[in-house]
């Protein structure tokens, strides 16, 4: 297990001898001040930090921007017993480290808590791992997949906001945690929110926190989520469901860099940099009135579109395969990979759930498969664009209907014209868009 420890001091240059001897035991990098501190975090990932505050002269509040900046590490402070009587310091020691000693220093029990420290980080270091290889794991070598790899390195080295577009399925917060896990925000938190997801009632508090008394039940304060994302990044995924008065309070965040809890009479400064996705245009909902244009043009700086799946096919079979290996202990033994006509199927298949969709059909297959290979019966592609020749006629009549129908959506026809060009009615035509899977475009014109 890695043994390392930034001890962060206001001077590198004589520190004290029982200090010394505490730390004896670990591979040390010793740096003086916030400022270099920073730079060895983001050079690399440090599991304990020891902060020897005792010559800190600067204001709490730019410890407390740095601490929130760099909140993976186990932070240890050391400093004068006087420094307790301040409540400010008394708060931010309990808000950030794990540990505290103050002087004289007992060099033995200070080695156990960096030792204890260094055991609690090594306890989340997998799960973290994980994590950032998920974020690095853009399975593809489309030219599509290629091109967006290139713009998240650009858009991760800038600190504006961020438009992600795409289908649903297509990767969208897996793009966000890619740009956050690039960027030198690295070592603050990602925070996702799915803004569809939360109840309308809850969504102000959830976002933005709450003081002690600000609503009947509200005994305690809570930091929002958006603060709680303060030094990473916060990722706002479906935008467009944001109700238009929680509109006006982001865009005085993304203006101001500040938010007011509910209840609260003076604004709370955040530093979090806002990435935001959505599956619908955001530019229909400004014209309807359903989205503010002027936090649509706040948010609509840097913009990346994710491609769907069908859109980079080539993508397909890595994918499945990638998935396939990634279920090796979830799938049956017998179960070796893929039968030539599952590959024909897969790269036949529209994919409307985009990659979400693959996923569930391998991994279903991957479990379900009776034979050596998986065959298209077991993805459940059999007869939509399968192997030809295998479909029985139902299959055929349901191919034939999901093509007309995926054919005159992807070529923007609106859901009018569409319902007229088939000869069915709207009603119909919604129905059968839901037995396919097809998604409604962006409203236009006379939908
Ligand atoms: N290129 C890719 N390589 C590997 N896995 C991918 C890729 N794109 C998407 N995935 C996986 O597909 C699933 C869906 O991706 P994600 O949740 O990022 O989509 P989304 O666009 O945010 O969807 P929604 O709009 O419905 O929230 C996730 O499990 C993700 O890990």
């Amino acid at each position: 297990m890695t043994r390392q420890v930034l001890c962060v001091a206001a001077t590198t240059a004589g520190l004290p001898a029982d200090l010394l001897a505490a730390v004896q035991s670990f591979d040390v990098c010793l740096v003086a001040g916030l400022a270099e501190a920073g730079a060895a975090l983001r050079e690399q990932h440090y599991p304990v930090g020891l902060l020897v505050l005792d010559g800190w002269s600067g204001p709490l509040d730019e410890l407390d921007h740095f601490l929130r900046r760099h909140s993976r590490p186990r932070w240890v402070a050391v400093f004068r017993p006087q420094a307790l009587e301040q409540a400010p310091f008394r708060q931010l020691v309990h808000d950030h480290c794990v540990d505290f000693h103050t002087w004289p220093l007992d060099a033995a029990r200070l080695g156990h808590t960096l030792g204890h420290a260094l055991g609690l980080a090594a306890l989340s270091a997998s799960p973290h791992a994980a994590e950032v290889n998920q974020s690095m794991r853009l399975t593809g070598h489309s030219p599509a997949i290629a091109l967006l790899r290139q713009q998240i390195l650009k858009v991760a080295g800038a600190d504006a906001p961020v438009l992600i577009w795409g289908e649903s399925g297509t990767g969208k917060e897996l793009v966000a945690r890619a740009i956050h896990e690039h960027s030198g925000r690295s070592d603050g938190p990602f925070v996702p929110i799915n803004c569809g997801a939360i109840p309308a009632s809850l969504v102000q508090s959830m976002l933005f926190g709450y003081e002690k008394g600000a609503f009947t039940g509200a005994g305690v304060g809570k930091v929002g989520l958006v603060e709680s994302a303060s030094g990473g990044s916060i990722f706002l995924d479906e935008i467009g469901d944001l109700p238009l008065e929680l509109q006006a309070n982001l865009l005085r965040f993304l203006q101001e860099k500040t938010i007011y809890r509910v209840g609260a009479t003076r604004s709370v400064p955040v530093d979090a940099r806002v990435i935001a996705a959505s599956h619908v245009k955001l530019g229909d909902a400004v014209e309807r009135g359903h989205f503010r244009e002027d936090l649509f043009y706040r948010l609509n700086v840097l913009t990346l579109q994710v491609p769907a799946l069908r859109e980079r096919r080539d993508d397909v079979v890595p994918l499945a395969e990638e998935v396939f290996h990634s279920f090796a202990t979830e799938r049956a033994r017998r179960v070796r990979g893929f039968s030539s006509s599952a590959l024909r199927a897969l790269r036949a298949h529209d994919w409307p759930g985009n990659v979400r969709e693959l996923l569930n059909r391998v991994r279903r297959a991957a479990v379900m498969a009776d034979g050596a290979l998986i065959q298209p019966h077991d993805l459940e592609l059999d007869g939509l664009d399968g192997a030809p020749g295998a479909e029985d006629l139902d299959s055929a009549r349901a191919g034939a209907e999901r093509m007309a129908l995926q054919g005159r959506i992807d070529a923007g026809h609106s859901i009018t014209a569409v319902a007229r060009e088939l000869g069915v009615s709207r009603m119909t035509l919604y129905r059968l868009m839901a037995k396919h899977g097809i998604q409604r475009p962006s409203r236009r014109g006379n939908d």
